[in-house]
């Protein structure tokens, strides 16, 4: 006779329960999260919210996303899922957040929530997920109010305009003289949130203004992207590579002509060229038939036009959604090429850890399927609520460091719009 599952076996691992249930429709998810700890996953109206946290395992080091997903295959493999609903998302599910840089202080985290009410198409869920060991309970959490309206100063952290000027030039320089073709160099925002602040607004705002971006919140960071780093479904692998951009025009003709000057554009198209060869290099060993959209088109976001190349093909290795991500991490459209120089000169050149920003950011199922955005257009927030908001731009030969500050001022503004 088998015993019991106790709560922790004896390889360390954890033994989790988890069971999905449909639910009828459920329109808004946002209004269900922690207002100080929300767990998302966002676009177009679906995805996924966490509520509590039954497990959280933590990474860090050159290996940390390697890390995760040998946890994660180990965690997956000792639950027990009752599925009923067979979608992406449903079943056993973890949100995580990974740190930029192999140096970074900022731990990588994938935290396992005790609730998760998802919606896609025409399909809502509930999965509730305990230790083997924890009674089951029926309770659904309830949306609740938001909490007072805030506004905060967002203020130039430690690398100001006049910096981040100085920074591009000398990375224009260093690519001029050595052996380094594009560096992606960030500054940063730093603001305080008022105590209590709920974090459900910035998201509203989020969600609602950047629908066809990836709106999350996982452990404290909060934003919204427009970079898949991966997408793995059922033996299939995509990705969207963003580089190269320009600001919206003020009205429909000034706004076609800024689109036209993109993509004609040899700086732009250089430098998303370097970043679609860094995806199709990392991807090729795991897929056979990896094929990526001919020319890049045009992404229309409310604040600006990015050069986008959408990659598809069909797995050929069984990898994870995590595996992909560490083999990605970090392209050249937050590092650059070659990306050892790149993150040597990044590490010179900003004044600052990273944490998380321009880090893989999603979640993962159990059966290793998932998706993951790259960290952008966002802010870390601490729970005394210190915030922090990082913005770059991709330097190359002929950058110019007037546009480049510019550029990161209109990366900012989704973040400036939900909290400033
Ligand atoms: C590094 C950022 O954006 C990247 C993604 C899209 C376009 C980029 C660019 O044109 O420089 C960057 O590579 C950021 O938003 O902080």
């Amino acid at each position: 006779m088998r015993s019991a599952p106790t709560a922790r076996r004896e390889t360390g691992v954890t033994v989790l329960v988890a069971e999905t249930a449909p639910l009828d429709d459920v329109r808004q998810l946002i209004p269900f999260l922690d207002s100080r700890a929300p767990l998302l996953w966002l676009r177009k109206g679906e995805g996924m919210a966490g509520i509590g946290e039954v497990l959280r395992l933590d990474f860090t080091g050159p290996d940390r996303i390697e890390q995760a997903s040998a946890a994660w295959r180990a965690t997956a493999a000792a639950a027990t899922v009752d599925d009923a609903v067979r979608t992406p998302g449903t079943g056993l599910v973890a949100f995580g957040t990974f740190a930029f840089d192999d140096e970074s202080t900022a731990t990588s985290t994938l935290i396992v929530p005790e609730i998760v009410i998802g919606r896609r198409g025409s399909r809502s869920w509930v999965t509730r997920i305990r230790r083997a060991d924890a009674p089951a309970t029926g309770d659904l959490p309830r949306p609740t109010a938001f909490g007072d309206e805030y506004r905060l100063a967002l203020l130039s952290g430690q690398l100001g305009g006049d910096g981040y000027r100085s920074a591009v030039a000398a990375a224009v320089e260093r690519i001029r003289e050595q052996d380094l073709s594009k560096v992606v160099l960030a500054r940063d925002l730093r603001g305080h949130l008022p105590v209590e602040s709920d974090l459900r607004r910035a998201l509203v705002e989020l969600a609602l203004g950047y629908p066809d971006c990836w709106t999350f919140a996982v452990d404290g960071l909060v934003g919204s992207s427009p970079e898949t780093l991966v997408r793995v479904h059922h033996g299939t692998v995509t990705a969207r590579v963003l580089a190269g951009t320009i600001s919206r025009g003020s009205d429909a003709s000034r706004d076609a002509a800024a689109a036209a000057e993109l993509v004609a554009s040899a700086k732009d198209q250089g430098e998303h060229r370097f970043a679609v060869t860094s995806v199709m290099d990392a991807l090729r060993p795991h897929s056979a038939d990896l094929a990526a959209s001919d020319e890049p088109f045009t992404l229309k976001l409310p604040n600006l036009w990015h050069l986008a190349t959408d990659i598809a093909g069909m797995l050929s290795d069984g990898s994870s959604s995590l595996d992909l991500a560490a083999a990605l991490h970090p392209t050249a459209a937050v590092a650059g090429t070659p990306r050892r120089e790149a993150l040597a000169l990044i590490r010179e050149l900003e004044p600052f850890d990273r944490g998380r920003y321009a880090g893989p950011v999603g979640w993962v199922g159990g059966d290793g399927d998932g998706e993951w955005a790259i960290a952008l257009r966002c802010a870390q927030v601490t729970p005394d609520g210190d915030l922090t908001a990082y913005a770059g731009a991709g330097i190359v030969a002929d950058s110019d460091p007037e546009r480049e500050l510019a550029e990161t001022t209109m990366k900012f503004r989704p973040i400036m719009e939900a909290f400033g």
